[in-house]
Order: structure tokens, then C-alpha cells, then sequence
């Protein structure tokens, strides 16, 4: 898979460009007794390569196939580029490319052949430069080699490739992937993630969703957490992170002069294997820091504890382990009271 930039995404003919890529207001979709996602309310910045992350069956598929018009809502509503759905879905869509599970290809038909027929469709590729976009788009995926072989006999790795390709055929002003590293090896995924950061720095907007938090870290701006259906974090990936950092880790040789100091200041604090780790409640780093060095304590470093994200999905997953006896609808009833 290459990481050559591609042009840069116009804004064309889908009308005046849009803060929001995409946008959703009390989103709900139930199914039969199962609410698979209920009251989301998200928000997708134009540039942005937002991670949609949640564990197995939190409403990341459901949501992305509301968002691209593929499934109707139960309630609520979608703009997608500005043009509200379904009725702008038209106008929209040609900007848009996307990596969703099934997407339905010819198994008896080459992976070459099948994106021949995917780019007989694309109404922003003119008929002579289809066959180079095919090509373009296998190599950019890294299947140019297998391009001449049978879907059918494909792995779910080269599946995965094929249905990027098919969403990388023209410029688009959006791009949305779901679990686009899935079945792909180390190599693959580091090929995703070039994907992903060549497609940003062209001005695409992305959405991708994982369930691996250490995906969306890495290639993400933002991030959106859904846990049984609903948002329960979105914003800046950064501001996140650092919005529930509520402790800092103080590495010191002097602990017990660190934690008479702090003490005395009526700040929180407890011993580490390294120093010691201080709660900033009630309190601000520079103040622990201005503390400690008033005190005469050697302060070797001083680090912000990632908690935020890490730590709200690490509590999700846990929590969603414990309820492998719930069915889905119990879960999702036991969320909502
Ligand atoms: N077509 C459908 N019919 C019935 N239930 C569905 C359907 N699609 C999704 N669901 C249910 O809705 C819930 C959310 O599913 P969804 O696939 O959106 O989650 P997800 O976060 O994408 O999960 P995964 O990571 O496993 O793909 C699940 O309980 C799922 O079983």
C-alpha cells in the first residue's frame, strides 16, 4: 500500500461547504426488542479523522450505516455534508466513500474486475480514466499483485483491501471505515493507519471505528466512545485525554519529604514505586510542583496520568465482559434506566 498524497478534496457541487462533515440528533434504531443505538447526538468536524470506538455490539456499524443512509432510523435525524437524509442522500453520496462490512462483491469475478464494476458506477469518475483509477486504488491498497484473482478465494484481509480500494477510487470530502483494520495483519494495519493519515493530510474528512482504543490513538483527531448504544465521551482526542486527568505522577528519591510537603498543604498524595502520585483535586500541577520545590524535594519528573480515554473504555470493556449472560436487549434495557 503506497501513502502518496492525493489530490486535495474539492468542495464542488454538494452545496457550501459544512462546519460538521457529518451530524446526528437523537439517532435511534431498534430492532425488533434490541435498541442498538439510542439518543446519539454526534458531531463530525470537517477535517477531522474521528475514531468511533466501542466494544462488540455498542451501535458503531449501526450508527455508520444510518450515517451513510444504508439503514433508516428509527428516530432522528442525519446530515451528511450539509444535506439532510434520506432526501439529500443523492447529493451527498458522491463525495462520500466508504468501507462497510458486506460490501458485496462478485466472488467469481477478479478483485480487479469487481472494482472495474464498482467504478462503472461512480458518478464522479469520467468513463476514460476509470481503468487507471482501478489501478491507482489496488496499488494504493497494496493488492495490486492479487488484483488478477478470484474474490471468492480471497482473505478477509484482502476483502478488507478491496473494499478500501473501492472507497479510495476518486477524491472524497468523506471517508467512513468501518473496523477497516480488521483481518489485516501488523503490516496491513500500518498500511491502514498511512491510509488513513494521507487521506487527512488531503483534506478528507474520516470516520473509522474500532473497538481498540490503541488504533483509534493512533490515528485519530477525534474520538467518539459508544457503550451500549449511546455517546458517552466525544470531543478533541487530546482534550479528552486530558480532561479526566485528575493525577499526576511525581518521580522523586525524597518520598517521604514529597508526601510531609503535600500533606502539610492539605494536598492528596500517596506513595509510588517511583515517587509519588498526587490526585489534583482541589488543586493544580503547577501548585503541587511549587509545593514540593519550596519543600527541597528533588523532582527528577513530573507527568499528567493518562487516565480519560483509557480508562473510561478499559471500564466499559470490564463492564461488558461481566455481562456475557445478559442478552443484548437485557443489556441495552439495563443501560437505559
Ligand atoms: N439487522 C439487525 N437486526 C437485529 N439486530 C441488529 C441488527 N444490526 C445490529 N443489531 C444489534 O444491534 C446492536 C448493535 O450492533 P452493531 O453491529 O451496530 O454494533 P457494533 O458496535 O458495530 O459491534 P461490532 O464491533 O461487533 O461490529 C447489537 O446488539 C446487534 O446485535
Amino acid at each position: 500500500m503506497t501513502t502518496s498524497t492525493s489530490a486535495r478534496v474539492g468542495s464542488a457541487d454538494a452545496g457550501p461547504a459544512p462546519v460538521l462533515a457529518a451530524r446526528t440528533r437523537g439517532l435511534r434504531k431498534v430492532y425488533g426488542r434490541t435498541v442498538a443505538v439510542d439518543r446519539v447526538d454526534l458531531d463530525v468536524p470537517v477535517g477531522a479523522v474521528l475514531g468511533m470506538l466501542g466494544p462488540n455490539g455498542s451501535g458503531k456499524t449501526t450508527t455508520i450505516r444510518m450515517l451513510l443512509g444504508l439503514v433508516r432510523p428509527t428516530e432522528g435525524e442525519v446530515e451528511l455534508l450539509g444535506q439532510a437524509l434520506p432526501d439529500g442522500v443523492a447529493a451527498a453520496l458522491p463525495h462520500v466513500g466508504a468501507l462497510v462490512e458486506g460490501p458485496g462483491f462478485h466472488p467469481f469475478l477478479s478483485g480487479r474486475e469487481n472494482l472495474r464494476r464498482v467504478a462503472a458506477f461512480e458518478p464522479l469518475l469520467a468513463t476514460g480514466s476509470a481503468r487507471q483509477a482501478v489501478e491507482d486504488a489496488l496499488e494504493r491498497v497494496g493488492l495490486g499483485a492479487a488484483a488478477h484473482r478470484r474474490y471468492r478465494g480471497y482473505s478477509l484481509g484482502m476483502k478488507q483491501r478491496l473494499g478500501l480500494a473501492a472507497a479510495l477510487l476518486v477524491p472524497r470530502r468523506l471517508i467512513v471505515l468501518d473496523e477497516p483494520t480488521n483481518g489485516l495483519d501488523p503490516a496491513g494495519t500500518r498500511e491502514v493507519r498511512g491510509v488513513i493519515a494521507d487521506l487527512h493530510a488531503a483534506g478528507s474528512t474520516v470516520v473509522v471505528s474500532s473497538h481498540l482504543l490503541s488504533e483509534i490513538e493512533a490515528t485519530c483527531t477525534h474520538v467518539a466512545v459508544l457503550h451500549r448504544g449511546t455517546v458517552v465521551a466525544q470531543g478533541g482526542l487530546a482534550e479528552l485525554l486530558q480532561a479526566d486527568s485528575s493525577s499526576l505522577l511525581v518521580t522523586t528519591p525524597d518520598v517521604e519529604q514529597a508526601l510531609n510537603a503535600l500533606r502539610a498543604g492539605r494536598i492528596s498524595a500517596r506513595p509510588t514505586e517511583e515517587g509519588v502520585r498526587v490526585e489534583l483535586i482541589g488543586t493544580t500541577a503547577p501548585a503541587v510542583l511549587e509545593a514540593l520545590v519550596r519543600a527541597g524535594v528533588a523532582v527528577h519528573e513530573a507527568r499528567r496520568h493518562r487516565t480519560g480515554l483509557e480508562d473510561l473504555f478499559a471500564r466499559l470493556t470490564e463492564a461488558e465482559e461481566g455481562d456475557h449472560n445478559l442478552s443484548a436487549v437485557d443489556t441495552i434495557e439495563e443501560g437505559a434506566r
